[in-house]
C-alpha cells in the first residue's frame, strides 16, 4: 500500500500560483477525493502524483521517498492513470491490454477483463466500435494490467452516459475494495459520497478543507454537484 505527503507544494503558471503551499496526506488504501470549484487546481495537482507535472517548490513522497529521486517509469507503473475518456492507442483489445504488459498471458487477460466487467469475448474485439463504457473498461484494464498499486482517477465516469458511469463506477468501487490506494478528481459530491474515503477541497489551489468524506461540509453541502 501506498502513501503520499504532499509538503508545501506550489505550482505556478503564467506568472499565477495555480496550487499554493498545499501540505496534506493521502492515506493508503483509501481513496481521496480532490474537490473544488472549477479552476481550483484539481487536475493540476493530480498529475503531480505520477509526475505528468513537478512542483515549482514543495515536495511530493511516495513512501517517504521524494518523487524526483525515484525511477520515472518504475513511478508511472506503480501509480496508474485513468483519463476523463477512454483513449485506446491499438487497434484490438487484446494488444491493448499489452500496452504496458507485454508478457500478459491470455487466462491473465481474461481475468483483467472479468475485474472490468468486460465478458471474455471483448479480448478478440477490435477496438474501434467499442462504446465509451467499454472503451474506459478497456483503459481500465490496460491500467490493472501493469500492476499498480495506487489509481489515479480524473473524472473516470464523466463523459459517460448516466448508465455506463454508473456501471463503470461500481466497477470501480469493487476495485477500491481491493487494497488499492486511489485518488479521484470528481465533479459529483453524490460520487465522491459513494466512492471516496477522505477529501481534500480546493479553492484557488490552496487546501482549505480536508478528512474523512462525512465530516467534509464542501462534499455534504453538495458543492461539488
Ligand atoms: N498551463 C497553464 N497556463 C496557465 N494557466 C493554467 C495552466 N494550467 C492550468 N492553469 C490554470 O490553473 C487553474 C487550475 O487548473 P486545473 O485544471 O487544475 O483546475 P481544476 O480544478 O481541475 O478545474 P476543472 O474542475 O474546471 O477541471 C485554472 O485557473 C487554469 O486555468
Amino acid at each position: 500500500m501506498s502513501r503520499f505527503d504532499l509538503r508545501e507544494v506550489c505550482v505556478e503558471r503564467a506568472g499565477h500560483r495555480i496550487i499554493d503551499h498545499v501540505t496534506a496526506t493521502i492515506a493508503p488504501g483509501r481513496c481521496t477525493a480532490l474537490v473544488g470549484p472549477s479552476g481550483a487546481g484539481k487536475t493540476t495537482l493530480l498529475r503531480l502524483f505520477n509526475r505528468l507535472d513537478d512542483p515549482d517548490s514543495g515536495t511530493v513522497l511516495l513512501d517517504g521517498a521524494a518523487l524526483e529521486t525515484l525511477d520515472v517509469l518504475a513511478l508511472r507503473r506503480r501509480v496508474g492513470l485513468v483519463g476523463q475518456r477512454p483513449v485506446l492507442v491499438t487497434a484490438s483489445v487484446r494488444e491493448e491490454l499489452r500496452v504496458g504488459a507485454p508478457q500478459l498471458t491470455d487466462d491473465e487477460a481474461l481475468e483483467l477483463l472479468k475485474r472490468v466487467g468486460l465478458a471474455p469475448e471483448f479480448h478478440d474485439r477490435p477496438t474501434e466500435g467499442l462504446s465509451g463504457g467499454e472503451g474506459q473498461r478497456v483503459c481500465l484494464a490496460r491500467t490493472l494490467a501493469v500492476g499498480p498499486d495506487v489509481l489515479l482517477l480524473d473524472e473516470p465516469t464523466s463523459a459517460l452516459d448516466p448508465e455506463a458511469a454508473a456501471a463503470v463506477e461500481d466497477t470501480l468501487c469493487g476495485l477500491l475494495g481491493g487494497g488499492l490506494t486511489a485518488i479521484l478528481v470528481s465533479h459529483s459530491a453524490a460520487q465522491v459520497r459513494r466512492m471516496a474515503d477522505d477529501a481534500l477541497v480546493l479553492r484557488k489551489g490552496r487546501l482549505v478543507e480536508s478528512g474523512p468524506v462525512a465530516g467534509v461540509r464542501y462534499v455534504s453541502a453538495g458543492g461539488a454537484d
